[in-house]
């Protein structure tokens, strides 16, 4: 009963507010009114960490454009490659990601308020004024900050998103106006388990303990002790978000918190763009490396299921569990598994399938060779087809970039590619099932209006349509390839094509050549050939003379 006063008090509390993009949000603005998700919003302080990251670019996007009179965003970001944290804020609010919002609110910068931080550090580096003003303000944490890469060192990857994530929850635990705390996990973090519940397991070893022993040894000895230590997960980063999620669950007592585990996020869906991208993680690198004929072969099991998923719908349903923590207050901690495979499944046979098709249709500049892909769970069929399609041409190209007096780079590319293939390959060769009735039950409460504004049911996913989208976007956004370049693209896949039917037929002419120099066999049956076609050309030229 309190739930739905304090909704009716939320809806008509954003009819009074004074509105800064009131002309151009307008229509937007009726539509939040009537979305319970985006009249949350309105009105309160966000908190995001990992905000220059992929999904929290497109979480801050869709915040400001769906709630436009939301109070301030607060991000803490960290100054990088040289640049200051205002001079990177500056440049990221220009990116395309914003056009829309720009479009709809030009001044949605003025309510973004960034925060000097480096997660690794105590009290994450933030000053005492600005942690003051967190404390009085901030009623939403979204938690996105941690380090992605697979072959990060065990001890910054604890550093980063455990100890981060520690220092965070006490910050939080301080904020005064605090209504939910949502921390952003993987699908993988219990990728040691086949079957996924929405729960916390419980964790492999005592976090602080491990945090202790890591902080006094040497970093060459935790590199040699790291596989003993992680044991059966693959890499560093799922551990440590394995570790994560289970300190974030000590904290329930405190304020609300919701968890969610995203599997392998891609390009959007539909928002902002169709299709929009802006790193190379995950299946987008190896997507591009396929559509520039580079990838030819690809070690998946073409049957197991590719559990990918559009990153707005991830960050719709982020907003969506940001919105029911707060304004329900679930007794217990909801864990939401935000996964496709068991709901709208795909597999990585598929994925090969589509990309090399979209590709063909719409190719990528200047690619190396004609886009094919060799789809194999086998080691050796793999290795095979490495050899052959990968370091055959790399050779060959090198030596050719050398006698035209260039730098060889081709062999550097393809140790680059074998070394992240090998590093995903755990994910590509094996099928996991995630629960997903969280997902589906806060699907049920939400009114027809929130369902589309803050859509993430994945069962209107058309896979192929996706596919096709993932890799134009790919060639748009992360390549910078403008559409208008497609003729040129075809014509240089032409090129390709006629180069490697002469180079097959000189190679294949130059094998016969040796093999029928060395075997009378190989002469009789070549001699046989001549003749029969002599004779076959003989017939038709003797046949049409009596025609006419
Ligand atoms: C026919 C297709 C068939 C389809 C099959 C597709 C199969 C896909 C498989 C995907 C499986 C993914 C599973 C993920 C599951 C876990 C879910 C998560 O939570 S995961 C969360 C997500 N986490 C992940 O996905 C992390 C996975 N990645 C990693 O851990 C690391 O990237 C690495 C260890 C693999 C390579 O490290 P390293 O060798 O050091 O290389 P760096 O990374 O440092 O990049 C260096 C530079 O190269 C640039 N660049 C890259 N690619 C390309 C490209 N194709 N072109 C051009 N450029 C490219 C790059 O931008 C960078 O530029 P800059 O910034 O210097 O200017
Ligand atoms: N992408 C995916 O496929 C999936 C991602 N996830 C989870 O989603 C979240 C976001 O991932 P994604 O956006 O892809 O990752 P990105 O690598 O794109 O972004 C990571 C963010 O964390 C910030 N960050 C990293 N180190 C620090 C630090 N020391 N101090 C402060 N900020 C830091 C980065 O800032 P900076 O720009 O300064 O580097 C960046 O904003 C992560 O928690 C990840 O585990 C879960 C499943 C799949």
């Amino acid at each position: 009963m309190q739930v739905v006063n304090n909704h009716k008090r939320l809806d008509s509390s954003i009819l009074d507010h004074s509105t800064s993009c009131r002309k151009a949000g307008g229509q937007r603005e009726r539509e939040s009114t009537m979305s319970s998700i985006a009249a949350y919003y309105n009105g309160k302080t966000v908190l995001i960490t990992g905000a220059t990251g992929f999904m929290g670019k497109v979480l801050m996007e869709k915040l400001l454009r769906a709630s436009p009179n939301v109070e301030a965003v607060y991000i803490l970001v960290r100054p990088k490659a040289g640049q200051s944290m205002q001079e990177r804020v500056a440049n990221m609010v220009k990116s395309k990601v914003f056009d829309r919002v720009r479009e709809d609110c030009p001044n949605f910068q003025e309510k973004i308020k960034p925060i000097n931080a480096e997660l690794t550090q105590p009290n994450l580096a933030i000053s005492a004024k600005d942690s003051q003003e967190l404390l009085s303000r901030v009623n939403v944490v979204f938690h996105c900050a941690a380090t992605v890469r697979f072959d990060e060192p065990l001890k910054h990857a604890l550093l980063l998103n455990v100890m981060g994530t520690q220092q965070l929850l006490l910050l939080a635990r301080q904020m005064q106006k605090l209504e939910a705390f949502i921390h952003i996990s993987t699908a993988y973090a219990n990728c040691n388990r086949r079957n996924i519940d929405e729960v916390i397991y419980p964790p492999p070893v005592e976090t602080k303990k491990l945090c202790d022993l890591v902080e006094w040894l040497d970093e060459s000895i935790i590199q040699e002790i790291t596989p003993k230590l992680i044991g059966d997960w693959p890499n560093t980063y799922t551990y440590t978000k394995a570790l994560a999620e289970y300190l974030v669950q000590q904290e329930k007592e405190h304020f609300n918190i919701a968890i969610i585990r995203p599997s392998i996020v891609g390009a959007s869906w539909h928002e902002p763009f169709p299709g929009w991208i802006d790193n190379f993680n995950g299946p987008s690198g190896i997507i591009i490396a396929a559509g520039k004929g580079i990838l030819q072969t690809v070690k998946v099991n073409n049957d197991a299921v590719a559990d990918l998923i559009p990153v707005d719908v991830v960050i719709n349903l982020i907003l969506a569990a940001g919105w029911h923590t707060a304004v329900h207050r679930p007794k217990t901690m909801m864990v939401y598994n935000c996964t496709t495979g068991g709901i709208n499944p795909f597999c990585w046979g598929d994925i090969g399938y589509y990309v090399i098709s979209t590709f063909k249709r719409n190719p990528l500049e200047q690619a190396f060779r004609i886009p094919r892909a060799q789809t194999t769970s086998n080691h050796l069929i793999n290795q095979y087809w490495i050899a052959v399609s990968h370091k055959a041409p790399a050779m060959l190209y090198d030596f050719y970039l050398r006698l035209t007096g260039r730098k060889p780079r081709m062999m550097k590319i393809f140790n680059r590619l074998h070394k992240s293939m090998m590093l995903l390959e755990y994910f590509t060769c094996q099928s996991w099932e995630w629960s997903s009735e969280n997902m589906n039950m806060l699907m049920a409460q939400l009114s027809p209006e929130d369902r589309r504004l803050f859509n993430f049911d994945v069962r209107q996913l058309h896979w192929s349509e996706y596919i096709e989208n993932y890799c134009i976007g790919a060639k748009k956004y992360l390549l910078n390839e403008d559409m208008s370049g497609i003729p040129a693209a075809k014509q240089h896949l032409r090129k390709l094509r006629n180069i490697q039917y002469a180079f097959n037929t000189t190679l294949l002419v130059i094998i016969w050549r040796i093999f029928i120099a060395r075997s009378q066999m190989a002469r009789n049956i070549w001699y046989f050939v001549v003749s029969l076609c002599y004779k076959f050309l003989s017939y038709f030229r003797a046949s049409s003379t009596i025609r006419h």
